[in-house]
């Protein structure tokens, strides 16, 4: 099954973002800035990871990518079409046009699974809003994809396991066919074993059906599989931005190299790496 439509020249990004901007009003007060002049570009059939520690404004990011954050300036563009959430009078329109493009998996399956129905409700579902096939063969042509069988068609959610949930929530995504997956800390929740399994289910999909990732994550070794790029943030602002590889041996930014240091392995010490999880430790300055 192929997702991606080609409609612009290929000099034209897929997905292209500039000058994000967001802020939240504070309690007290203020705002708080959680994007600041964020931009990055993704090509057809690519893959972004979006790295940095909690709090640092990845969430916004792939949330305004799927319009569920309006930015207070910036643009979202798809194939060179704005797409830039928020524009009134044409919320209900622009949200199914944006979802028909860009998919989100959470990391939570629980929240975004309808309780209620099995795998295969779940998918009819999604088939038919967006307008296409609902029969069996498509919903299991669906679940073979992400690796659901016979059983687990006709299960609840709370009757899968947490990787089964994420498969289904990855085919629920997929069954819209489109031509960019936000994935925003999709495997924070599994254990190690069921995250490599997943990461490289996603790996398969994006070379089968040529849908590009966005694959946001505090991990680094989850991005070092699954991305060509990866940008690095921090307190809302893009630190670092380059070839995943590069960045993560050759890193530019002592921020970036600070959050390599907080990935455990062989002699980790983690005296040394907890300046890169916790704000209350000083980190260099940008
Ligand atoms: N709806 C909101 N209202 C107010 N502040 C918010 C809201 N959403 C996020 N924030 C704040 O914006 C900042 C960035 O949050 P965001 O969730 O984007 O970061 P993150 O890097 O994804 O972190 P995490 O991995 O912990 O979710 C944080 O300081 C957060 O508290």
């Amino acid at each position: 099954m192929t997702h991606a439509t080609t409609t612009a020249p290929d000099t034209v990004p897929l997905l292209a973002v500039a000058g994000l901007r967001k802020t939240y009003r504070l309690p007290g007060g203020g705002r708080l800035t959680a994007a600041d002049d964020v931009s990055f570009t993704v090509p057809r059939g690519g893959s972004l990871g979006i790295v940095g520690e909690s709090g640092s404004g990845k969430s916004t990011v792939a949330r305004t990518l799927v319009g569920l954050v309006r930015p207070d300036r910036g643009t979202v563009a798809v194939d060179g079409t704005d797409r830039t959430p928020g524009r009134r009078g044409r919320a209900r329109r622009d949200r199914l046009v944006r979802a028909r493009e860009i998919q989100m998996v959470f990391q939570d399956p629980y929240v975004s699974l309808d309780p209620r129905l099995t795998a295969r409700q779940c998918l009819r579902v999604a088939l038919r809003l967006h307008g296409h096939p609902a029969k069996d063969p498509h919903i299991e042509s669906l679940l073979d994809q992400v690796g659901l069988g016979s059983r687990e068609a006709d299960a609840r959610p709370h009757a899968l396991s947490g990787g089964q949930r994420q498969r289904l929530a990855i085919a629920r995504a997929l069954a819209v066919r489109p031509r960019i997956l936000v994935l925003d800390e999709a495997v924070a929740a599994l254990d190690v074993s069921v995250q490599a399994q997943i990461l490289q289910l996603l790996a398969e999909i994006r070379r089968d059906t040529g849908v590009a990732l966005v694959f946001v994550s505090h991990d680094l070794s989850v991005v070092q599989h699954i991305t060509d790029e990866t940008l690095v943030m921090r307190r809302g602002t893009v630190v670092e931005q380059g070839p995943t590889g590069r960045v993560l041996t050759d890193p530019e930014h002592a921020y970036t190299r600070l959050l390599l240091a907080s990935v455990p392995r062989k002699g980790w010490d983690p005296a040394a790496a907890s300046g890169a999880g916790r704000t209350a430790v000083p980190v260099p300055e940008v």
